[in-house]
């Protein structure tokens, strides 16, 4: 079988995208496509697949499945990646459309136009949620921002936030930038988090900026998490480390994420690049 497909990026995290609206793919099992597509030496090679689907409720369907197979409810720069596809291919009319996705409706906004295969691309990512429920209350009475979780010996200050996916947000002093590999798998299976974690390391440079670096879950370190930007401006906010403005710069690129005080709502702008388009023989 042959299958064509875009190579798409969002500030460094990569994905293969596939259009399967007329629903053909699903008979091959997606996880074991995603396996398969994203092996970088016998693949395609990526982060993650993402599907572009008929939906009942929303203009068009999303799914994202990790390199490691495991579906995903939401992709951040996987979701600016799609929107400059679905544009790009004609698949929906307009730059603003509503997207089906395992963590709800999100809604993004194409705000320039392909230009050199860049797109710019504004997301409302919905509104975050600190989890999980078992967090303790505070001596005030207020819930606690923030976490004591051992694992393998050490002892992170962790702030979870839900995008629909799970992360792990953890404030270091600065960065090395080992961090993820070195700390990410131990916390990504953290009992915790019965269905595991993303994990993010951030230092704060200024109210406005911070550097963040990931692990994530089923993929391993990527060079970029749009969903984890948006966690990680949340935690940092809570913690009363930033403003609800905040530049992240991650390995791949700069994401600019604002937490809208009015609505609850995140809006994350950034790009997204198509790589190359082709054809794979399965
Ligand atoms: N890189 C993505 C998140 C992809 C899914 C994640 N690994 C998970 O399992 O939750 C992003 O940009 O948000």
């Amino acid at each position: 079988m042959v299958l064509e497909f875009a190579k798409m990026e969002g500030i460094g995290n990569d994905f293969v995208l596939l259009d399967d609206m007329d629903g053909a793919l699903g008979a091959m099992g997606y996880p074991e496509l995603a396996r398969k597509l994203c092996d970088r030496r016998f693949g395609v090679g990526a982060d993650g697949i993402i599907m572009a689907l008929p939906s009942e409720t929303c203009d068009i369907g999303f799914r994202i499945f990790n390199s490691d197979g495991s579906e995903a409810e939401m992709c951040g720069n996987g979701m600016r990646c799609f929107a400059a596809f679905v544009n790009d291919r004609g698949l929906l009319s307009g730059t603003r459309f509503t997207v089906e996705t395992k963590a709800g409706t999100i809604v993004p906004e194409i705000i320039e136009a392909t230009q050199n295969g860049v797109t710019r691309v504004c997301v409302d990512m919905g509104e975050p949620i600190l989890f999980p429920p078992k967090i303790p209350f505070d001596v005030d009475g207020d819930r606690a921002v923030s976490v004591p979780v051992t694992a393998d010996g050490r002892e992170y200050a962790v702030t979870a936030v839900s995008m629909g996916n799970p992360h792990a947000v953890i404030v270091v002093g600065r960065l090395t930038g080992d961090e993820p590999t070195e700390f990410g798998p131990s916390l990504e299976v953290h009992p915790l988090f019965p269905e595991k974690t993303n994990v993010e390391f951030v230092e704060v440079v200024s109210p406005s900026e911070v550097k963040m670096r990931v692990w994530e879950r089923g993929a391993g370190e990527t060079l970029a998490c749009g969903t984890g930007a948006c966690a990680t401006a949340v935690a940092t906010h809570l913690l009363g480390l930033t403003g609800r403005e905040v530049t992240v710069g991650l390995k791949g690129g700069d994401l600019a994420i604002a937490w809208n005080e009015a609505d609850n709502h995140i809006l994350k702008t950034g790009p997204a690049r198509l790589v190359y388009e082709g054809r794979v023989r399965l």
